[in-house]
């Protein structure tokens, strides 16, 4: 059943879903790629429309996907589809300059993280409406890291005390994002990074296991694993 948006909602949120998934390997754009029988997006997206404070969806599809990814997700929730660009940020740009008047918070959420818990969506919406320009969700690092040298010899050993794995969704407000975005030269790699460049504070938010970035095969496979232990894996 298609999942209406709250009209009452303050939140707009970005799906970049127009990567090739080079990563992953063959087998078409990563966002088509399926779990439990469906597409990533269609996984990603139904979670974010359970979402209470979402009032509006721009999925940024893989380009000359656009019809077909509309098409896709018609049953899964109301939204609209651009098409994405060669790079995540403009991607993102276009998916921006599609939404509507209204909402003042804006999250950025990459299909990939297909499982993100619907909670982890309002965790980060309800930091920025407390008074947070931008806020990202983070995990720590769980694992001793080293410096290495282009010849594979290490230089060194880390202090990851300080250290934290990005995840999505990242959220703004709406002007600081854009003026982020207006703002942007070279592409980095997320939305808080552009956000970083022009001075503002991006706080944190602890992040969630299962809002792992869907990135090589092994992460495919756990993926596909987590939602066939768990059917609703992510899902709150
Ligand atoms: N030109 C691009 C590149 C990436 N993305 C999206 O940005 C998110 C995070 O990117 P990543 O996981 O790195 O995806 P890919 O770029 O597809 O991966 P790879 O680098 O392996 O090709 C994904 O949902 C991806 O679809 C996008 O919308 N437009
Ligand atoms: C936005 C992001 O998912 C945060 O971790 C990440 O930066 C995307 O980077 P990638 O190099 O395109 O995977």
């Amino acid at each position: 059943m298609t999942a209406q948006l709250n009209p009452r909602g303050d939140v707009a949120v970005l799906v970049p879903a127009a990567g090739a998934g080079v990563r992953l390997g063959p087998g078409g754009p990563k966002a088509l790629r399926r779990i439990g029988g469906e597409p990533l997006l269609v996984h990603a997206v139904r979670r974010i429309a359970a979402a209470p404070s979402v009032h509006t969806i721009v999925v940024a599809a893989p380009p000359g996907d656009d019809d077909a990814v509309r098409e896709l997700l018609g049953p899964v929730a109301e939204l609209t589809v651009v098409a994405g660009g060669a790079t995540r940020q403009e991607s993102v740009a276009a998916a921006l300059a599609a939404v509507p008047a209204g909402p003042e918070i804006v999250l950025v959420h990459d299909a990939a993280r297909a499982l993100t818990p619907t909670t982890l969506v309002e965790s980060v919406a309800e930091a920025v409406r407390g008074g947070e320009d931008a806020v990202i969700p983070v995990l720590p690092v769980v694992d001793t890291v080293k410096e290495v040298s282009a010849a594979g010899v290490v230089l060194g050993t880390v202090d990851r005390s300080a250290l934290r794995v990005v995840q999505t969704p990242q959220g703004f407000r709406r002007a600081v994002l854009a003026a982020a975005h207006a703002a942007a030269a070279d592409p980095l790699t997320d939305d808080a990074g552009l956000v970083e460049k022009q001075g503002v504070r991006v706080a944190c938010v602890p992040g969630s296991e299962y809002a792992l970035k869907i990135t090589r095969p092994f992460d495919l496979a756990l993926a596909e694993h987590l939602l066939s232990a768990v059917p609703l894996a992510g899902h709150h």
